[in-house]
C-alpha cells in the first residue's frame, strides 16, 4: 500500500495545511452567501451540515482528490460486494447485507441475501411469538423481561437504539448486562422475575470472558429460581457465530440465533445480534432501522462522492485528526435520549482505526484515528465546553440534533436546539472586542459539524448509525488501513488471564515488571 503521504494529492494538500490552519470560517461565509447549500448534504430527514469546517471549494477539490487517488470508490464496492477486504483476518464485510430489504436487489450474492432472510424471519417468528404471549417461560408465565449479556459489539448498540426509541417500547423491558463486575447482573435479576425472564447471550466468539462469566450466572440463577427442568432451554437464548461453544455451555445450538463471520462485532446490531430490539420495539421498527441504514447504504453506494454523505464525513475527519492533527474529537447530542452515542461511536471509531499499520502490516506514515469522547447537551456544556471555546487545543464537534422528539416523548425539543446551534455558532465566531479582558475572549474559528435528523424515529437513527459505520470505512481508505480487525483488544485480555490467578493469592508473581507487582502487593494488602 503506498503510503499516504507518498501521493501527489495528499502532499498538495499538505503543502496548504498552513493556510488551511489559518483559514477562517467566518469570512468563507462571507464570500459565498450560499455556502451552507453547498456544503450540507440530505439523505432522506438526515442533515449534514460541514460548513462550519475550514473548507474552501477548492480544499474539498483537493480532498476530493486524495479519496479518488486512494480509490475509496473502489474500494467501497469491494466491499460492498463480498471480496475478502479483512484481509488479516481473510474475511467478507457484509454487515450491508443485513440491511437490505428481502426481495430488493443487494450487492453481495443471493446465497448470503437467502441467509440473512431466513434468519430475519426467524428472529420475527420467535419476537412475535414472546411479545404476543404464545411463547412463555418454562412454568407458563408470559416473557416481560429480557436480560441482554454481551459487550462491545454485542452490547452497545442494542443499547444505544433501544435507550433512543424507549418510549415506542411495547414489548418486554430489557436490561442490559456488559461488566464482570456483577453489578449490573445484580440490577438486572433483581428487578426481573425470573419466571417471566429470557436471558439473551450474545457473543459473537462465545468466548468472551466477561459474557461467559455472566452468562453461567444468570443461568444459575434461573435453574434456582424457575421450578422447571427445561428452564434453559425454554428462557435462554445464544446469539453467536460459534455453535460449537453454545453446546459446552448446556445450551441448545439448534435454538441459538445466528452470526456469520462477515460481520464484524461492532457491525453487527443489524444480524441477530439486534433481536433484543426486536423484542422490545418490535419486528416493524427492526425494520425500519434497518431501512433507514439500507438509505444510507444505497446513497454511499450510488452518490457522487462531492455530495457523498459518508465520504465527506470521512474527509472531514481526516482533515481534522491528520492533516490539522486535531487527535480528539467531541460528538455531543442534543436528546438525553442518544446519551450513548458517544460510546457506541468510541467503539465504532476507535476500535475499527486505532491502527498504526497498513494493510500490507506497514508503518503508517501519519496519524490514524483521534480519540472519541463526549456526552449529551446541555450537560455537556457545563462540564467540557469551557476547554472546547477557550482550550489550547482544538477540538472539532459532532453537534447530533433532533427536529422532532421520539414519538410519545414529552418535552419540546427547541430549548435544546437552540444552544446546539448557538454552541455551533460560538465555536465559530468567537467573542472578540473592546473592553474585553484576555480572560473573556474567546478565539473562535473552531470547526464542527452538525447532524440533524428529521425526527428521532427507527429509521433516522438507522441511517445515522450507518453513517457513522461508513465514515470509519472512508477513513480507514484514505488511511490504507483495515477497519475490520482488533489484534490490539486480545492482548490485555491474555494478560488478565495470566494475573487472574497471582492477583488471587493461587500463584507467586514472578518475572512481572515492577509497577503491576507493586499493585498486586497493595491489592492484596488492601483486600486483606
Ligand atoms: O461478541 P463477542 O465475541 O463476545 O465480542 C465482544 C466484543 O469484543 C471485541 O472483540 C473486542 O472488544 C469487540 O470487537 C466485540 O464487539
Amino acid at each position: 500500500m503506498t503510503p499516504l503521504t507518498s501521493t501527489p494529492e495528499w502532499q498538495a494538500l499538505h503543502s496548504d495545511r498552513a493556510a488551511i490552519e489559518d483559514q477562517s470560517i467566518a469570512a468563507l461565509f462571507a464570500d459565498d452567501p450560499d455556502r451552507f447549500t453547498d456544503f450540507s448534504i440530505t439523505v432522506d430527514g438526515l442533515l449534514l451540515d460541514y460548513s462550519k469546517q475550514p473548507i474552501s471549494r477548492a480544499v474539498r477539490e483537493q480532498l476530493l482528490a486524495v479519496a479518488r487517488a486512494r480509490n475509496v470508490a473502489a474500494q467501497r464496492d469491494a466491499m460492498l460486494t463480498g471480496q475478502r477486504i479483512n484481509r488479516s483476518e481473510d474475511r467478507a464485510v457484509l454487515h450491508t447485507a443485513l440491511r437490505v430489504p428481502a426481495g430488493a436487489p443487494g450487492w453481495a450474492d443471493a446465497t448470503i441475501a437467502r441467509d440473512v432472510t431466513a434468519t430475519r424471519s426467524r428472529m420475527a417468528e420467535l419476537a412475535t411469538a414472546i411479545r404476543e404471549r404464545q411463547r412463555t417461560g418454562a412454568t407458563g408465565k408470559p416473557i416481560e423481561h429480557v436480560i441482554n449479556i454481551g459487550i462491545g459489539g454485542s452490547d452497545l448498540g442494542p443499547r444505544l437504539v433501544l435507550e433512543a426509541l424507549a418510549p415506542l417500547s411495547d414489548g418486554p423491558r430489557v436490561h442490559f448486562v456488559a461488566n464482570i463486575d456483577g453489578v449490573e447482573l445484580q440490577q438486572a435479576m433483581a428487578a426481573c422475575d425470573p419466571e417471566r425472564t429470557l436471558v439473551l447471550v450474545v457473543s459473537k466468539s462465545f468466548g468472551t470472558v466477561e459474557t461467559m462469566a455472566n452468562a453461567h450466572e444468570a443461568m444459575a440463577w434461573l435453574r434456582r429460581c424457575v421450578p422447571a427442568d427445561d428452564v434453559l432451554a425454554r428462557q435462554v437464548l445464544a446469539v453467536t457465530a460459534n455453535l460449537d461453544s453454545v453446546r459446552a455451555l448446556g445450551l441448545d445450538p439448534d435454538l441459538a440465533l445466528p452470526m456469520r463471520d462477515w460481520v464484524g462485532g461492532r457491525y453487527s446490531l443489524w444480524s441477530a445480534v439486534g433481536f433484543s430490539i426486536m423484542l422490545g420495539l418490535g419486528p416493524a421498527a427492526f425494520e425500519a432501522l434497518l431501512d433507514g441504514a439500507h438509505v444510507m447504504d444505497r446513497h454511499f453506494a450510488e452518490a457522487p462522492l462531492e455530495s457523498n454523505m459518508p465520504v465527506m464525513l470521512g474527509l472531514v475527519s481526516v482533515l481534522n485528526a491528520t492533516l490539522l492533527g486535531r487527535r480528539s474529537q467531541a460528538v455531543v447530542p442534543y436528546t438525553e435520549r442518544l446519551g450513548r452515542l458517544s460510546a457506541y461511536l468510541q467503539q465504532l471509531l476507535m476500535e475499527s482505526n486505532g491502527k498504526s499499520v497498513d494493510t500490507d502490516g506497514d508503518a503508517v506514515s501519519l496519524s490514524t484515528a483521534a480519540a472519541v469522547w463526549g456526552q449529551t447537551g446541555t450537560p455537556g456544556q457545563h462540564a467540557f465546553f469551557q476547554a472546547l471555546h477557550q482550550g489550547t487545543d482544538v477540538v472539532p464537534v459532532d453537534f447530533v440534533g433532533v427536529a422532532r422528539p421520539v414519538a410519545g416523548e414529552k418535552g419540546d425539543p427547541l430549548e435544546l436546539t437552540a444552544h446546539l446551534f448557538a454552541q455551533g455558532q460560538a465555536l465559530m465566531q468567537g467573542r472578540w472586542g473592546e473592553g474585553l479582558s484576555a480572560m473573556q475572549r474567546c478565539p473562535g474559528n473552531r470547526p464542527s459539524n452538525t447532524l440533524l435528523l428529521r425526527a428521532l424515529d427507527a429509521r433516522r437513527l438507522g441511517s445515522l448509525i450507518a453513517l457513522y459505520e461508513h465514515r470509519a470505512f472512508v477513513e480507514a481508505a484514505v488511511w490504507g488501513i483495515n477497519a475490520f480487525d482488533q489484534f490490539g483488544v486480545e492482548l490485555g485480555k491474555g494478560l488478565a488471564a495470566d494475573l487472574k490467578p497471582i492477583i488471587a493469592g493461587g500463584l507467586e508473581p514472578a518475572g512481572l515488571d515492577g509497577s503491576t507487582a507493586g499493585l498486586i502487593a497493595r491489592y492484596r494488602h488492601w483486600r486483606g
